[in-house]
């Protein structure tokens, strides 16, 4: 039904898993990145097919560092595992760039955090970045900067990151390798009757339900990463393939049309590029509670959040912030830029626009959201 996904796919960021990179554990897997260079050398200067501009996210840092620091078991101090990353990012970053290289092709590394996607302005120059590189003709080589990072600006999970990156990017497809087919219907190391899927919704919640966590110690997300990263990447209007990293030739069989691997389908309408980078925050810094008033306002109506419907205030935001705003229950409905502070918004709460200048001396807006900067994080 949707054969043509990645045939027509000219943009696509390829995700490989820490126990493929580094054979599940046992050290570097030199032969399958030859493998996958070689696959993009043809992506990239194939004279049979258009040619096709592609980024890698991979992991495998932490995996390799631990065999090169010659430890069995994975650390639970968060040092460490930096200490780790940064001696393995060494080894994955030499061997993409020999691997690349003997395929005619420049490579890039680029480590990034959450915090350098969730600031508008570093989001931007990551994206002129990369979208240079690919003009360049050089495949940019991305893993999360584990070294720096803490609770507060990690993706947590290269899945995520993929994601992410093929929103930055406005991909056309994400292929996230793996060391299963695709996505069963429950685990297969755990469950020998589950069954293949083939083809799928991206954000289907039934999907959520089947997918488990890490089968490996060595990865980190397990499956349910993957299948939530589908979902994000749909966002930008990507669809998601979940694929075998050692099916032969499995990123030229993709490119050609073949159906291997799970394909998840990207269906909902593409978001505005801005409101996208807002609905890719991965951590807020506050929220606003609102009535249900408001909800259908925002929900049905398409309207900016006025401070009348603001019930509570929760965190610590400054002007300009990405917000969420949540019902009575706690879901979260839409978030946007906050036109006030937290600590003004506090007052705000529950105010008609005509009270906001008595109460603050001045307005700067008589929206808390304006509708241009909001997006809606779920359905009516
Ligand atoms: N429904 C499912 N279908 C396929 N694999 C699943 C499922 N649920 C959990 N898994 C597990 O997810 C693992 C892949 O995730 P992970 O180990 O994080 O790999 P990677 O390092 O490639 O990201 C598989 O080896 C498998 O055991
Ligand atoms: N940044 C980490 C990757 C963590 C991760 O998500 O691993 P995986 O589940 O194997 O994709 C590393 O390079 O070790």
């Amino acid at each position: 039904m949707a054969s043509n996904v990645l045939s027509d796919a000219r943009r696509i960021v390829v995700k490989v898993g820490s126990s493929l990179v580094t054979n599940e554990g046992r050290g570097l897997d030199e032969a399958a990145v030859g493998e996958w260079a070689r696959q993009l050398a043809q992506l990239m200067h194939g004279d049979d097919a258009p040619r096709r501009e592609v980024i890698m996210v991979s992991s495998g840092a932490v995996a390799e560092g631990m065999k090169r620091l010659g430890w069995a078991q994975r650390p639970s101090e968060v040092h460490e595992l930096q200490a780790a990353a940064a001696v393995g990012q060494m080894g994955l970053a030499q061997m993409y760039e020999t691997k690349l290289r003997e395929q005619g092709l420049g490579s890039a590394q680029v480590l990034l955090t959450h915090a350098d996607l969730a600031d508008r302005e570093r989001y931007l120059n990551a994206r002129a970045t990369l979208l240079a590189l690919l003009r360049l003709g050089v495949v940019p080589v991305i893993n999360e900067n584990d070294t720096v990072v803490t609770d507060e600006i990690k993706f947590g999970d290269n899945d995520t990151l993929g994601a992410l990156v093929a929103n930055l990017v406005e991909a056309d497809a994400l292929v996230i390798l793996t060391d299963q087919k695709g996505l069963y219907t429950a685990d297969p190391r755990r469950d020998p009757s589950a069954q293949f899927v083939h083809e799928a919704r991206a954000g289907d919640v039934t999907l959520e339900a089947m997918a488990g966590g890490a089968g490996s110690s060595i990865g980190r997300g397990g499956m349910i990463t993957k299948i939530l990263a589908a979902k994000r990447a749909a966002g930008s209007g990507t669809s998601t393939v979940i694929a075998w990293g050692r099916e032969p030739d499995v990123l030229i069989r993709l490119a050609r049309g073949e159906a291997i691997g799970t394909l998840l389908v990207a269906q909902t309408p593409k978001k505005q590029a801005r409101k996208q980078w807002m609905a890719d925050h991965l951590q807020l810094q506050g929220a606003v509670t609102v009535d249900a008033g408001a909800v259908n306002k925002l929900l049905r109506d398409g309207k900016s959040l006025l401070p009348v419907g603001m019930v509570a205030v929760q965190g610590d935001f400054a002007r300009g912030d990405v917000i969420a705003i949540r019902d009575a229950k706690g879901l979260e409905v839409a978030r946007g830029l906050a036109n006030y502070a937290s600590a003004e918004a506090r007052r705000l709460c529950g105010k008609h626009s005509y009270e906001l200048e008595p109460l603050l001396g001045y307005v700067a807006e008589h929206e808390m959201v304006h509708r241009d900067n909001l997006v809606l994080m779920t359905s009516a």
